[in-house]
């Protein structure tokens, strides 16, 4: 059987090349403007710090700026809903990232919601969420959309496969389910309170990893042929899935590194550049 590598870094790198020519596009007719994304992250957690990076890093491959907005663990809800005011009011600004986890004092909620429609570039705002899920125009959740992008990119085909998401979480498992539903798959949602999550595995012709828990879905409980993404993501090169057993009886998987991650990051940025593009009329 052959297994297809599901080379999201590849892919994403195909993907920014078509970025920086819309980048490019969006300079020239509006005589020299540049699409900006507003990274906030919120305390000093150096994982975030990184993230926060990489989608700067990604904004400068394509062309764009990116705005870096950094502040002090002890910024309250009222703080940082001054800060996602002002930067929606603000025309030189495309797309808003809000970076999670915010500090637990902090409704996280109550600030991704803060985010304008039109610049909700990670699709965080409930307001997007339910569009989304209704099949209506909104900017898609970076993850998932990312996923959806890459699984577009080999042709694999979804309507009518039972798809399992492990996870719920508000950026990863609820708007896959729902993409995955919109996409006519059938969808199983797996979280903390799952009593058989062995068998609802073992069901699925897609199995989606996004528990947060280092190898956590074993190997054994996927069966042969399957499509396996892998969301999870942890130090040295560990998802959600225990992979390396079933690298050679699935249809196709995500590696980690490789896999989701620069799909997330190419989905913020092409969200941002379609959201500059948005303000041409
Ligand atoms: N590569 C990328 O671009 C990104 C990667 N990630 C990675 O994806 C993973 C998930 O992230 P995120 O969604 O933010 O994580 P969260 O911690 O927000 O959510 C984890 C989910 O897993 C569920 N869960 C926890 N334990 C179990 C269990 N024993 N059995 C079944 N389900 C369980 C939780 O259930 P419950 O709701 O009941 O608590 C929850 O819904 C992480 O590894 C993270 O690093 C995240 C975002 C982007
Ligand atoms: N509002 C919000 N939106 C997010 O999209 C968001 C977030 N908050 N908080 C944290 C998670 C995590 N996340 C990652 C993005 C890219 C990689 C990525 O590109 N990883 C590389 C490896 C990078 C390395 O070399 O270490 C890879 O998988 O190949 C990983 C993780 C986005 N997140």
């Amino acid at each position: 059987m052959t297994v297809v590598v599901l080379d999201g870094k590849a892919t994403a790198i195909q993907r920014e090349l078509d970025l920086g020519a819309r980048v490019a596009n969006f300079k020239r007719v509006t005589g020299g403007r540049i699409p900006i994304l507003a990274t906030i992250l919120v305390g000093d957690d150096p994982a975030s710090a990184t993230y926060v990076k990489m989608k700067a890093n990604a904004c400068a491959r394509v062309g764009m700026d990116s705005l870096r907005i950094e502040l002090p663990a002890s910024t309250t809800t009222e703080d940082l809903l001054d800060q996602i005011h002002s930067l929606n009011g603000n025309p030189d600004v495309h797309g808003i990232l809000l970076q999670h986890p915010v500090p637990k004092h902090v409704d996280e909620r109550l600030c991704f919601d803060a985010i304008a429609r039109n610049k909700d570039v990670d699709g965080v705002t409930c307001l997007g969420f339910g569009r989304m899920t209704m099949g209506e125009c909104a900017y898609s959740s970076a993850t998932p959309g990312g996923i959806m992008q890459l699984l577009s990119a080999y042709g694999i085909e979804l309507r009518g496969k039972h798809a399992v998401v492990v996870g719920r979480s508000p950026i990863l498992g609820k708007p896959m389910a729902m993409m995955l539903l919109n996409a006519d798959c059938t969808v199983t949602i797996c979280h903390s309170h799952t009593a058989n999550l062995p068998d609802l595995v073992r069901q699925a012709d897609v199995v989606v990893g996004a528990v947060g828990k280092p190898a956590f879905i074993k190997a054994k409980w996927i069966k042969d042929g399957a499509v396996v993404v892998d969301a999870g993501y942890h130090p040295d090169g560990v998802g959600d899935i225990e992979l390396k057993p079933l690298a050679s009886r699935v249809a196709a998987y995500t590696p980690v590194p490789g896999g989701v991650g620069p799909m997330t990051i190419s989905t913020l940025i092409a969200n941002c550049v379609s959201s500059a593009e948005a303000t041409l009329g």
